[in-house]
């Protein structure tokens, strides 16, 4: 079985063709093949249905198995082979009804605007200013004098745990530079690490710049060094409307998992 393994901006997923394998484990097929050290030293997995009728369908994992919507992985995969042509795809992201487009950017994706999308209020004392939103998942946003200077390691994980927010969440630093430019770091749950770019970060964190410093456009800086651009319409409650995240998309190769990966 083929391994489609492509990077969002420096977020990099393996794919997969569901019909190829007869078993939708996707949980154990993540926690087998992303880890680095036991597997490709993947961010997440995707099992994609190959194209048919109706909206595309993708499900995502991170690399411990657990369940999400990703948005890098999602525009990433729009460049792989046998995906659906054209310039504006609809697509199902682990549930989530998303359009990705081709750009002169590279690859976007429209965000989720459904049921409990948006910026929202959680108690969180955090020592620098905060702002939390939810994509699809959670994301925390805080601004640092410098993301460079911090630790994320020793910072991120008792927020990643916060009781505040049930499951826990992301957590992203950022440090506005321009009017319409900043740096970020994200420690994403489920990796349980800091990744080079979490594209529901930085949605996240640009809705809360828009808000905070206003604007409607803001080009985020990740550790990859691989910008991303997002615009959206903020409304007064913190909701979006048209919330398009786009950047580049690589395309890295195909691996060949050992079978004992795919069926232990
Ligand atoms: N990297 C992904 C998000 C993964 C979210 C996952 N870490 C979670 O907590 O559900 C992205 O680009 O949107």
């Amino acid at each position: 079985m083929e391994l489609q393994i492509a990077s969002a901006s420096g977020n990099v997923f393996g794919y997969l063709w569901a019909d190829a394998s007869s078993i939708l484990d996707g949980s154990g097929y993540a926690k087998r093949l992303c880890p680095r050290g036991s597997g490709f030293g993947l961010d997440g997995l995707f099992l994609m249905q190959r194209p048919g009728k109706g909206p595309w369908v993708l499900e995502h994992w991170d690399s411990d198995g657990s369940k999400s919507f990703c948005s890098n992985g999602s525009r990433a995969a729009l460049a792989l082979p046998g995906a659906p042509e054209g310039d504006l795809v609809e697509v199902v992201s682990s549930g989530e009804p998303v359009r990705l487009r081709r750009d002169g950017a590279g690859f976007g994706i429209r965000m989720p605007e459904g049921e409990g999308c948006g910026l929202r209020a959680v108690p969180l004392e955090t020592p620098f200013p905060s702002g939390f939103g939810w994509v699809g998942n959670p994301q925390l946003v805080l601004r640092v004098p410098s993301v460079a200077a911090v630790d994320l390691p020793a910072l991120a994980p008792p927020l990643r745990w916060h009781g505040a927010v049930p499951g826990g969440t992301n957590v992203n630093v950022v440090e506005p530079i321009a009017s319409s430019e900043a740096r970020i770091r994200s420690w994403e749950r489920g990796v349980e690490g800091e990744t080079l770019c979490c594209g529901t970060g930085c949605a996240v964190a640009a809705a809360w710049l828009a808000r905070t410093e206003g604007g409607s456009s803001w080009t985020l800086h990740p550790a990859s060094g691989e910008p991303v651009t997002v615009t959206l319409h903020l409304e007064e409650d913190g909701t979006w409307r048209d919330l398009w995240l786009s950047g580049p998309v690589r395309r890295i190769g195909v691996a060949r998992p050992d079978p004992s990966l795919l069926d232990p």
